[in-house]
C-alpha cells in the first residue's frame, strides 16, 4: 500500500476534542483519494499531518512501508518528498511561469530543468506560457502553474487544499475534471481535500467523509452512494432524506410501508429508516400520498423540489423542468428506490 494511515489521532493543545479522531485509510499507488466533510471536520488537519506539518497524538502514518509519523517521531516535511498545492497559489510574482516551476529543482543540471519544466507546463496544457509572469495569467491558470510547480520535483505524494475554492464555480467543475487527467497522466498518488462533492466525485478513486474528526467511511463514489455506512454519509452524499418504514407482507411478496408508499424488501427486513434520495422520490399526480411544495432550485432540465409531508418531515424530489407547481402546491409523489438503503431506527 502506498499511504497508510492507522488510528490516527491528532490533538490540538487547549482543545478538549482530537481534530482527527481515530482515522484509518489507505491509498494505492497512482490513485487519488479525496477527503470531503463540513467546515471544521478535520480534513485539512489529517492533510498537514499526512504532509509533516502537524505532530501526531497516536496512531502511525506510512508512506511506501516507510513509518513517517507515530507519536514518537516525525519525518520532517521536506524529507517526506510531498508537493503541495493549496487555495493560494502562492507564486513568485517577480518569477516567470518557467522560473516558478523550476524553484523546486534547482539541485538538476540546468538543461534537465529546462526540460522537466516544459514537461510539467505541458502537462498542465501552458507549455507557452514559460516565459510570462503569474500576473498576466488567469486564476485557473495561475493554479495550474502552481500545480506544475508542485509535480516538477516528482514527488511521491500530491497533497491538494481546496486548490479551486478562490475560482468561480465554471472553473472550478472545468478544473477538477483537468486535474484528474494531469495527475493520472503524471502518475501521482494524492490526496486532495474539498467540501465539494461535485468536485469530489469528478476527481476521487476513493473518498473520504469526514465529521468531528471521525472518518465515517472511506469508499468509491458509488460504494458511497449505493451503501453509506453511516447517517451521517447517507444525509451528506445527495439529496436525501430517512424515513419510517415498516414491514409488511403483501400479494406481492415482502414490503416496506413508507410514508411515500410501499417498496420492496427482503423479508428479513426489519423496521427501520429507509433513505430515499431526491432521484427516487418520483412526481405521481394520482398517488395518495402528498406533501407541499416548500422549495424549487433550477437544475436545467429538471428542478429539485424540497417538499414537506403531512408529519412535518422534509424529503426531496428530482421533477421536469416541464412541470408547473407553485409553492404551497400539495404534490402527489412516489417512493421508487433504486437502492434499498436501512438504518435502525434513531431511539
Ligand atoms: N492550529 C490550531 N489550533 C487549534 N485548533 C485548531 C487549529 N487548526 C484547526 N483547529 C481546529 O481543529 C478542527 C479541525 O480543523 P480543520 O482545519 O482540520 O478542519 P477542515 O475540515 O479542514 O475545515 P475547513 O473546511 O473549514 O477548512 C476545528 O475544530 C478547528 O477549529
Amino acid at each position: 500500500m502506498f499511504l497508510e494511515v492507522s488510528q490516527l489521532n491528532v490533538r490540538y493543545a487547549g482543545r478538549a476534542q482530537p481534530a482527527v479522531a481515530q482515522v484509518s485509510l489507505q491509498l494505492q499507488a497512482g490513485d487519488i483519494g479525496v477527503l470531503i466533510g463540513p467546515s471544521g471536520c478535520g480534513k485539512t488537519t489529517l492533510l498537514r499531518a499526512v504532509a509533516g506539518l502537524e505532530p501526531i497524538s497516536s496512531g502511525e502514518i506510512r508512506l511506501q512501508g516507510q513509518v513517517v509519523s507515530s507519536s514518537t517521531s516525525n519525518l520532517p516535511p521536506e524529507k517526506r518528498r510531498i508537493g503541495m498545492v493549496f487555495q493560494d497559489y502562492a507564486l513568485f510574482p517577480h518569477l516567470t511561469v518557467g522560473k516558478n516551476v523550476a524553484f523546486g529543482i534547482h539541485q538538476l543540471p540546468r538543461t534537465e530543468q529546462q526540460h522537466r519544466v516544459q514537461e510539467v507546463l505541458r502537462l498542465v496544457g501552458l507549455e507557452n506560457s514559460a516565459v510570462r509572469y503569474p500576473h498576466e495569467l488567469s486564476g485557473g491558470q495561475q493554479q495550474r502553474v502552481a500545480l506544475a510547480r508542485a509535480l516538477a520535483p516528482q514527488p511521491q505524494l500530491m497533497l491538494l487544499d481546496e486548490p479551486f475554492s478562490n475560482l468561480d464555480v465554471d472553473l472550478r467543475e472545468r478544473l477538477a475534471h483537468e486535474l484528474r487527467d494531469i495527475l493520472k497522466a503524471a502518475q501521482a498518488t494524492a490526496l486532495f481535500v474539498t467540501h465539494d462533492q461535485l468536485e469530489a466525485f469528478a476527481i476521487g478513486d476513493q473518498i473520504g467523509v469526514m465529521e468531528s474528526g471521525h472518518l465515517h467511511q472511506w469508499a468509491d463514489a458509488t460504494t458511497l452512494f449505493q451503501k453509506p455506512a453511516s447517517r451521517f454519509v447517507a444525509n451528506f452524499i445527495g439529496h436525501g432524506s430517512l424515513l419510517p418504514a415498516h414491514p409488511v407482507s403483501s400479494a406481492q411478496g415482502w414490503q416496506l410501508t413508507t410514508p411515500l408508499g410501499a417498496i420492496d424488501a427482503p423479508e428479513s427486513q426489519a423496521a427501520c429508516d429507509v433513505l430515499l434520495r431526491a432521484s427516487e422520490v418520483v412526481f405521481d399526480a394520482d398517488s395518495p400520498y402528498r406533501a407541499t411544495l416548500l422549495r424549487k432550485s433550477f437544475r436545467g432540465s429538471q428542478y429539485l423540489y424540497t417538499l414537506q409531508l403531512p408529519s412535518e418531515q422534509l424529503v426531496y424530489a428530482q421533477v421536469s423542468s416541464q412541470l408547473h407547481h407553485a409553492l404551497g402546491d400539495s404534490i402527489g409523489l412516489r417512493a421508487q428506490p433504486e437502492h434499498l438503503v436501512c438504518f435502525a431506527p434513531e431511539l
